[in-house]
Parts: structure tokens; sequence; C-alpha cells
């Protein structure tokens, strides 16, 4: 296999897949604000990278779905690629961001891409680029590069069916060289990302139906009329025909339940099934009659779909591998990405549900009691004792994300269902940003700079001050021994690591074992995947 030459020596210790790793890595740049006109040139340059990859005609001959929105991208690509592979289509699934592993973006028949097959293409496309690009035209940027490579594998790997994922936007984002898609999907539509989008929610979804193509069937969700308005303006000025879907009915499950959780996921489960039964139809594999009757009844390999497609780090459950042996699994984490005010409250929701909803967590002990967060449990001494639960947040963001904006959002909707955090703790990544491995080195912590999540606490304490004001939260405050390690107030801490947050959360655990610890992780994709990187070992 050709291995690139990325301009750097290698030491032996290095892999071929963190050589390539390596050489992604010297692909990110700072990204550009749509508007500049440089965005526009750098998305016309794409289709120059097309001709050196010889993907023009593939690509117009792919049967694409392309999705674009602020939220429910990921869940909706998803659900509708594990539908076609239940409907016996070989899929290909490209989405974006990834936790652990690169190749989680690249899903072939619903399993990520090997280490093989992914160095195959990386280095054939890798390659190419670099023999045919100079200083008038550079080699892509990091999301432009992946962008293609999607292409390229799912074009090698003759799929069925490729399932699109936008990155960021829509009009100038690198999945949109696609000239003629079977259909389009746009989510649901929220602020995120406006130092690039725009700051109206207008802007946003103007940018975001770029992805409309002349006369090529549309779907959305319902959405605010300013959004709404923009996207039925766009789609009739392309002809397209775009229709606004309802969220599935959770009756035409059958008893079975959404793979993906959280309320929001039927809404993008409703989404799903109509790009799937257009793309049917579009490709002569299902009749018109039939679509009509999807309102009513769910064909059992869309169910078999809907009940079993997997996403990492979108409303997961997580209990602790490491006590579970020794006592009772009392340390469950629920991780989920959510980064933006909308999904925050979408989160907040899922995890004030599901700590009550005792089915989900898959607990040692027999649960006798329906009452989840206040039952009587046998200990492994024998002992019988009151358990109680006890919820803390686990909290990071991106600097350029406004904290002001989604902690309120999060402790309001959390406490409109009677459920406060103990602690909150907050604590910086352990990805090192340029690098895109997993062997990417975590900073030693004593050079860590806390200054921006000392920021979040801050926010977080005034919150908590205004909050106790004219409101009994909490009812009877129940002493735990929680002694701190870190910059510690009355209702968080700053840990420098996360591995220390972990070591003190199992600490805490075994001191207090009549208490349940349910600890919700979010704010941050890239906090999910480190969190997961140490507890799913
Ligand atoms: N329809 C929705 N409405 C509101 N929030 C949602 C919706 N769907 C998903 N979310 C929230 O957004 C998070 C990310 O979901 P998902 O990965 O499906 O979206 P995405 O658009 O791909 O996001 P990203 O910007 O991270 O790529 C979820 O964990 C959930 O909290
Ligand atoms: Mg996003
Ligand atoms: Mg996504």
């Amino acid at each position: 296999m050709a291995q690139g030459d990325n301009g750097s020596s290698k030491s032996s210790s290095v892999t071929p897949y963190e050589e390539a790793l390596d050489a992604l890595s010297s692909l990110i740049t700072k990204r550009t604000r749509v508007g500049d006109v440089n965005m526009e040139e750098r998305f016309n340059v794409l289709y120059k990278y097309l001709k050196m990859l010889d993907l023009e005609e593939a690509i117009s001959n792919m049967k694409i779905i392309h999705v674009a929105g602020t939220k429910g991208k990921g869940s909706t690509c998803t659900f509708t690629e594990s539908i076609l592979r239940n409907c016996g289509f070989r899929t290909g699934l490209f989405t974006s961001p990834h936790l652990i592993d690169i190749r989680e973006r690249f899903r072939l028949d619903g399993v990520e891409i090997s280490e093989e097959k992914f160095l195959v293409y990386f280095w054939w496309c890798y390659d190419r680029l670099k023999e045919n690009t100079d200083d008038n035209v550079p080699m892509p940027t990091f999301f432009h590069f992946l962008a293609l490579l999607a292409f390229k594998i799912f074009a090698a790997e003759q799929v069925d069916v490729s399932i699109m994922e936008v990155g960021l936007g829509g009009k100038y984002d690198a999945t949109n060289v696609v000239p003629t898609p079977i259909v389009c999907g746009i989510t649901s539509l929220g602020y995120d990302h406006m130092e690039i989008l725009g700051n109206t929610l207008g802007e946003i979804a103007g940018e975001k139906a770029g992805i409309f193509k002349h006369r090529i069937p549309a779907f959305t969700v319902p959405q605010p009329d300013e959004a709404m308005h923009v996207l039925r303006e766009k789609a009739s000025q392309l002809n397209v025909p775009l229709q606004v879907v309802t969220p599935l009915d959770a009756k035409l499950l059958n008893g079975s339940r959404l793979a993906l959780g959280g309320e929001h996921q039927y809404i993008n489960a409703g989404l799903a099934i109509a790009l799937c039964s257009t793309w049917l139809k579009m490709n002569g594999h299902l009749e018109d009659s039939y679509l009509k009757h999807i309102q009513h009844t769910l064909p059992e390999k869309f169910i078999k779909g809907l009940t079993t497609a997997s996403l990492q780090g979108r409303a997961q459950i997580v209990p602790d591998q490491f006590i579970n042996d020794e006592i009772p699994n009392e340390l469950v984490f629920f991780l989920d990405g959510a980064h933006s005010p909308e999904s925050m409250e979408a989160c907040a929701r899922w995890f004030s549900l599901a700590i009550k909803d005792q089915d989900q967590i898959l607990f040692h002990q027999k649960l006798d009691n329906s009452n989840f967060s206040n039952q009587v449990v046998k200990m492994h001494n024998g002992e019988t004792v009151q358990k109680k639960s006890t919820q803390i947040l686990l909290f990071n963001c991106m600097s350029e994300r406004n904290p002001q904006l989604l902690l309120p959002h999060l402790m309001k909707t959390c406490a409109d269902h009677g459920v406060y955090f103990k602690k909150a703790l907050f604590v910086p990544g352990l990805s090192v940003y340029h690098k895109v491995g997993s062997h990417a080195l975590p900073a030693t912590d004593s050079d860590v700079d806390l200054s921006w999540q000392l920021t979040l606490q801050r926010v977080w304490e005034n919150l908590m001050q205004g909050n106790k004001e004219g409101k009994s939260n909490n009812s009877a405050p129940e002493e735990l021994n929680m002694e701190m390690s870190a910059s510690n107030c009355e209702h968080s801490a700053v840990f420098s690591s996360l591995p220390l947050v972990l070591k003190w959360l199992r600490d805490t655990v075994q001191q207090n074992q009549s208490t349940r610890f349910q600890v919700l992780v979010t704010g941050s994709i890239h906090l999910i995947g480190d969190m997961l990187k140490l507890v799913k070992k």
C-alpha cells in the first residue's frame, strides 16, 4: 500500500493508522465566515478536487440522501441508514463529528469502516491530491477532505444508497457538491454557529436550504415561522416540492421503543421515514399507494430499523464499568453531546425522564420498588438501606459557545422536572485540539489553563444563588461525604482533568454507599468522546 509523504519524519512507533491521522491533522485550518468571499471560492475549488479524484461521474450516479439542519442531522441520518439497510440495501453513511475514532464518520452497511479499507482509500485520495495541488490550488481543508473521502469510499464500495450529513450550514458545505440527490431533509433549525452562519433564524435557514436542488423533493420538520418562511421561499424558487413531516406517532412502533432516547427523536424518526419512503419510491421500490398508508402503519422493516439504530453519545446511558463487579452499580453516566440552547433543553428533558425510568438502566439488583429515586436496597453485607439518588452535572463547552445561554436552559428544564444537581463539575477536554487521532495525548495536568472552566463555574454559582431566592429546591438537603480536591464552591467544582473527575466520582461513590450517583455529562461532543474513552474500556 502506498504510504503518503506528509513531510515529516516518523518514529517507528507510529502505526500506519496514526500516520494517516497525522496527515489528516495537517489539513486542519481556521473556519471562515459565510459571506466572506472565499467561502464561495473555496467551495468551488471542490469541483477541481473531484476532477483530480476522478469522482465527478461517480457522484452524479450516486443515489444520495442529503440532510442539513441545526439539530438532529446525525440521528435522522442514522435512522435513515438503519431503515434502508433493514430493507435490504447496501448503505454508506457519512456523519459528523466523531467521538473517539475518525472512522465513526464513515459507515458501510451500518458498521464503521475497517482500518484497512480506511487506509487504502485515505492514501488513494491524499496522495492524488498532494500530487495535483499547488500554491494556487492548495490541499483541501480537513472537512473538505473528509467529504471527498466519503464520496470516494461510497463510490468504490458501490453502495446502493449514500446518506450524507452536512457538516456545517448547507450551501457551502463540502457535501453540497452532489448535483442531483434523490431526496433532501432539513432537521430542526435553531441557533448554532451564528459566528459563521448568520444571526437570525431566517439567515440560518437560508444557508441550510442551500442544499435544495431544482425539482428534487425535500422534507422538513415543524419549524419556527421565521425559518419555515425562508425554507418555503427557497423551495419555491427551485421548484422543490417541500413537505413538512410531523413527528412519528409512538404507537406505530407496536410497543417497541426508538433506539435513540429522548422525545425529540420522534421528530427525527418522522423525517427519516419520509426520506426513506421517498428514496424507495423514486427508485421504484415502493408504490405510491403504499406511501399513503405509511401514516397509519409502518412496515416491519422500518420498525426494525428505527428500533435497532445506534449512535454513540446521544442520550447514551453507561453504568460505570470500574465498580460493576464490586458493589451494586451506583455510578451511572448519562451522556449527551448537546451544545446549543435548544438541544440543551432536549437533553435536560431526556435526563430528567431517564433517571426516573428504571427500565432503561441496567442495574444489577432487582428493583422491587417502583419509586426509583427512593427505594430500599439490599447491600452486599446483607444490610438493608434506604437508597437515594443524587444527580451530578459534568459539563464543558467550547469557549465560542455562550454558557449564559446553555447553563440556564439546562438548569431550568431540569428544575421544571423536579431535578436539581447536587454538584456541577467543570473540566477541560482531554484531546489536544489539533490532533484527530486516538493517540493524541492529553496535556499534563499542571499546565492546563482552567480560566474557561472557572468562568463556567461562576455562571453556575450565580444561577444557583438566583435560584435559591423564592424556591425551596432540593427539599431535604442530605449530607453527603464529598470532599473535593479541586477548586470547590458550594454547588460546584473545577477539576483539571477528566481522570481526576472520574477518580473523585468513584471515591465519592465508595464513601456514600447508600446513594446512587447519576451523572449527566454534556455541553461538548469532545467531552463525551473523552468520557467514553475512559469508562468504556
Ligand atoms: N430534533 C431535535 N431537536 C432538538 N434537539 C435535538 C434534536 N435532535 C437531536 N437533538 C439534540 O442534539 C444532540 C445532537 O444530535 P444529533 O447528533 O442527531 O444532531 P446533529 O445535528 O448531527 O448535531 P451536530 O451539530 O453535533 O452534528 C442530541 O444529543 C440531542 O441533545
Ligand atoms: Mg452542529
Ligand atoms: Mg452531527
